[in-house]
């Protein structure tokens, strides 16, 4: 907009510029010089008669008569001649002028097109800002909404940092920037106000201009023509030439006269009516602008007193508000107490009663804890420890500790099991917690108040106590607990979360350390939930160790994620963490049923009430070859081993939502999937050629259980089919990560394939958004959460038919399967003929049946793939051990 201003300002000066140098000046000397000449050529024309009239007294003087006329004709020649020569000047100034005046009309046509272009400048700046408004005032009424919201209770506002006072002070923040936005609009459009009236001013004067232009040209081609009238023409006697000149003279200097006052009106114009007009408008846009400065304050004191309004109403709502819609809320109090059990500021029984206060989401404590905004620990613990109400809950304690949990120290799918489980269960109005290490290399910032406590924990290894440190802070809405072993091993500082030649003691250490912190901490858990070989110690370690001790209210679940890893190692390894390796290395136990070695995941089999995997199908095939070893242990602890099929977190994986999706999108609005498509295309280099062109995606870890030969395969034959392909995979094996760099390289220039060597969690949400098709061609896979994430994204999966996949994947053409819930292309035999014809399936669907395909896409992602249904039935064998121990009891 100055940029606007600044036009306008040029056009004008050089509208100025251009007109000055007119020939204003000379005309008016000459309009003068005219008037003087014509007098005197009048006086000259009248001698004649008056001689006559003087020589009628002297009648017989008719020679002399003739004389003296013949005198007086001489001098009348002469004096005729001198006015010739005056009239031939001034002739010459005339044509002159007519001449300058020719110029000067050019001159201001020129000036009129410029003014004309500006104008039209000045309209599409408009337009561009009108444009601006409107996407502000979208903004605006967006704000509107998210406030609106939050005064119907969708906003729930807590002591400090809380998630919705958060959301109060993004909208905060978000209103701060539409202020400024509208404060510069604002400015704008008093620009465009002022820039209005220009054009308006500019438009009249043109008017003008144009007036006076067309005056000056017909009075111009009228001297024109007189003169071309008086020209060529031949007098009869000098009389009748003087008397024509007169005339001549006389219309010129009327002409003239007329020009110089058109010319001074446009010079005045030009001068004191612009420079004026230009007062008058720099007037009125200051009293615009200072009237709109004013408005605009006022509206912001107006902004404010409704901000403050909102924040205070979102707040007392927020003490009504229902318990089950603030797990963060929760799960702070939760750390606030068990941070002071462990620092040992309040007793046991205090912490329970509070702890039972947590379960039962007791809205006294909740209003407690709102109320000591600003109030230091030591005071809210005062204020915790005034409610001592005795209570029991309906809920269960559960703890779970793993070596993983998304989005903070994720490596797989079973960091996506701890916190969509966990989140699932809390929403059951279970008390749920997790610990994790504190490894170097996890992302901080995806845990809220992050903060240690002034306690250290001792734990046993090797022989020795070691202090940990103890870490909290809400991950997902989840209280979690990091361990920071103080060891000169640096367990967890290690730049990268497994494959460490020291894998087996690190998660040994973990391991003890995790049940010792719940040990010191004196919970009345009812579950510990233990995931994998790397947590599989806590099975044994708490019926060997602290069962022992007292510490004996829970029972143990233990999930194996994958049967592939075990955790097997010499016998005597066992022994750091404290476990009894004689006791432990026999067959019933501990010892490996083939290498004699001991297998951490065989102990937790045994010493587990609950076992289970990730997948009914798997749970099947581990019984047999799947088990790599533990079919028997698995066939004789069968009782307790079930399969339950992993759900996925449906906040995390949620298009319609996803902010790292440059489009967001939904099953009955499809466009932004062709967006993401386009974008993504546009990133990666891909050709862009065909709209339609299928896009394959495969998000994966690049080790044999995948299937690497049929995933290098899919590309190949992906190429060969018209398609595009897009890998998003890395490989702890060298040698595969090795293949795949050379497969990259590859395809480096080829502008249909595309393999991303690396981790990135952002760019996976973005390849599951924009893919066609999706593949999972593994050899074995335990669940599998790759095709359900790529169907709730609309991406069709082509799997094979194994594990987890069996489970949720149907194909499309199979018959046996009920038609509803078909929803994908399977394929039996791990090998590329088999891969080869699923993929030629689903092309041929794809470009030959877009209708049918365009219904699988939104078929696939309205399938229910949350936690809910399988945390009911975690919930339900949960129950069910606890109900027993509690008989037992
Ligand atoms: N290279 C990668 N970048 C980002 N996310 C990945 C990558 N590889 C795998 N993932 C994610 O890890 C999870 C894999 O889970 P799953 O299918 O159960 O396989 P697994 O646990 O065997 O690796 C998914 O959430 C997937 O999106």
């Amino acid at each position: 907009m100055a940029c606007l201003a600044a036009v306008g300002a040029e056009a004008a000066a050089l509208l100025f510029r251009r007109l000055a140098p007119s020939p204003v000046v000379p005309r008016r000397r000459l309009a003068v010089c005219c008037r003087v000449h014509r007098r005197d050529l009048r006086t000259a024309a009248q001698l004649p008669q008056k001689s006559t009239s003087n020589a009628k007294p002297h009648n017989s003087a008719n020679i002399q008569k003739d004389e003296a006329s013949g005198s007086t004709d001489k001098g009348r020649q002469e004096k005729f001649e001198d006015e010739n020569d005056i009239s031939n000047l001034q002739l010459e100034d005339l044509i002159r002028m007519i001449q300058n005046t020719e110029k000067n009309i050019m001159l201001l046509n020129e000036a009129r097109l410029q003014a004309l272009e500006y104008v039209e400048k000045i309209l599409k700046e408009k337009k561009d800002l009108e444009r601006k408004i409107n996407i502000l005032e979208t903004r605006l009424s967006e704000t509107e909404v998210q406030l609106k919201l939050s005064t119907e209770g969708k906003f729930s506002a807590e002591i400090n940092d809380s998630p919705s006072v958060l959301e109060l002070d993004d909208i905060k923040e978000e209103n701060i920037l539409l202020k400024d936005d509208i404060q510069f609009l604002k400015a704008m459009l008093i620009e465009v106000a002022e820039t209005e009236e220009s054009i308006f001013k500019l438009e009249k004067e043109r008017t003008l201009l144009d007036a006076s232009f067309r005056e000056l040209e017909s009075r111009f081609i009228a001297a024109q023509a007189d003169m071309l009238k008086h020209e060529p023409r031949q007098y009869d006697t000098w009389w009748e030439k003087v008397e024509n000149l007169g005339d001549l003279l006389e219309t010129t200097s009327n002409e003239v006269e007329h020009a110089a006052i058109i010319l001074g009106r446009n010079h005045d114009l030009q001068d004191k009516e612009r420079i004026k007009s230009v007062e008058e408008r720099f007037q009125a846009c200051n009293h615009e602008m200072h009237s709109q400065i004013e408005l605009y304050e006022n509206s912001i004191v107006e902004f404010h007193d409704n901000l403050s309004k909102l924040v205070e109403e979102a707040e007392k709502r927020s003490l009504e508000h229902s318990t089950s819609n603030m797990p963060e809320l929760w799960s702070r109090i939760s750390l606030l107490i068990e941070g002071w059990l462990l620092e040992k500021r309040i007793s046991y029984n205090d912490a329970n009663t509070l702890r039972e206060m947590v379960w039962k989401r007791d809205s006294c404590l909740r209003e407690a804890y709102l109320s000591c905004r600003g109030m230091n620990d030591r005071e809210i613990m005062d204020n915790f420890l005034k409610m001592t109400l005795p209570g029991t809950s309906s809920g269960l304690h559960i703890v779970h500790i793993a070596a993983e949990m998304a989005p903070v120290a994720k490596v797989g799918g079973l960091a996506d099991v701890i916190s969509g489980l966990g989140k699932a269960l809390q929403k059951k109005g279970h008390l749920v917690e997790i610990i994790l290490p504190k490894y170097d290399c996890m992302w901080n910032d995806q845990v809220n108040n992050l903060k240690v406590l002034d306690v250290l924990v001792q734990s046993y290894f090797e022989g020795k106590m070691f202090n940990n440190k103890i870490w909290t802070g809400t991950v997902e809405g989840l209280p979690v607990y990091f361990i920071e072993p103080q060891h000169p091993a640096k367990f967890f500082w290690r730049a990268q979360y497994y494959g460490e030649h020291d894998d087996f003691r690190r998660f040994a250490y973990f391991s003890r350390a995790a049940l010792e912190l719940l040990y010191q901490s004196q919970k009345k858990i009812d579950i510990i939930h233990c995931h994998d070989w790397q947590t599989a110690f806590v099975a044994p370690l708490y019926w060997d160790v602290y069962a022992n001790l007292g510490f004996n209210s829970a029972r143990i679940c233990f999930t194996c994620h994958n049967f592939e890893y075990q955790g097997a190692a010499p016998a005597q390894d066992l022994a750091c963490c404290g476990l009894d390796v004689e006791q432990l290395d026999r067959p019933d136990r501990m010892r490996d049923n083939s290498h004699g070695r001991i297998n951490v995941v065989k102990g937790a089999i045994v010493y587990s009430n609950i076992v289970t995997t990730v997948s009914p199908t798997y749970a099947l095939e581990v019984r047999s070859e799947g088990g790599r070893g533990l079919q028997d242990s698995l066939k004789i602890h069968s009782r307790k081993f079930v399969g339950i099929l992993n759900g996925i977190d449906t906040d995390t994986w949620n298009p319609s939502t996803d902010r790292h999706l440059k489009v967001q999108y939904n099953a009955n609005d499809l466009e932004g999937k062709v967006a993401n498509k386009a974008a993504l295309r546009k990133q990666q280099k891909l050709s862009s050629a065909y709209a339609s062109q299928p896009l394959v995606g495969c998000i994966t870890r690049l080790v044999p259980q995948k299937g690497v030969h049929l995933i290098r395969h899919a590309i190949y034959k992906t190429a060969e089919l018209g398609g595009q392909f897009i890998l998003l995979g890395s490989s702890p094996v060298p040698h595969i990560q090795r293949e795949f760099e050379g497969i990259a390289d590859h395809f480096q220039n080829n502008n249909n394939i595309r393999l991303l060597l690396k981790y990135d969690d952002s760019l996976s949400h973005w390849i599951y958004a924009a893919s066609d098709m999706f593949i999972v061609p593994s050899m074995f896979e335990p669940c599998g959460l790759t095709q359900m994430i790529a169907m709730r994204y609309g991406s069709v999966p082509i799997v094979r038919k194994t594990g987890g996949l069996n489970d949720s994947v149907f194909d499309l053409d199979d018959e046996t399967i009920p038609t509803e819930l078909r929803n994908g292309f399977t394929f039996v035999k791990a090998d590329e003929q088999g891969l080869s014809d699923a993929m030629e399936r689903a092309f041929d669907y794809y470009t030959r049946k877009p209708d049918v395909w365009k219904q699988l896409v939104q078929k696939d992602m309205s399938i229910d793939f949350s936690w809910d249904s399988s945390s009911s039935l975690y919930e339900d064998i949960y129950q069910r051990a606890v109900d027993r121990a509690r008989a037992a009891a």
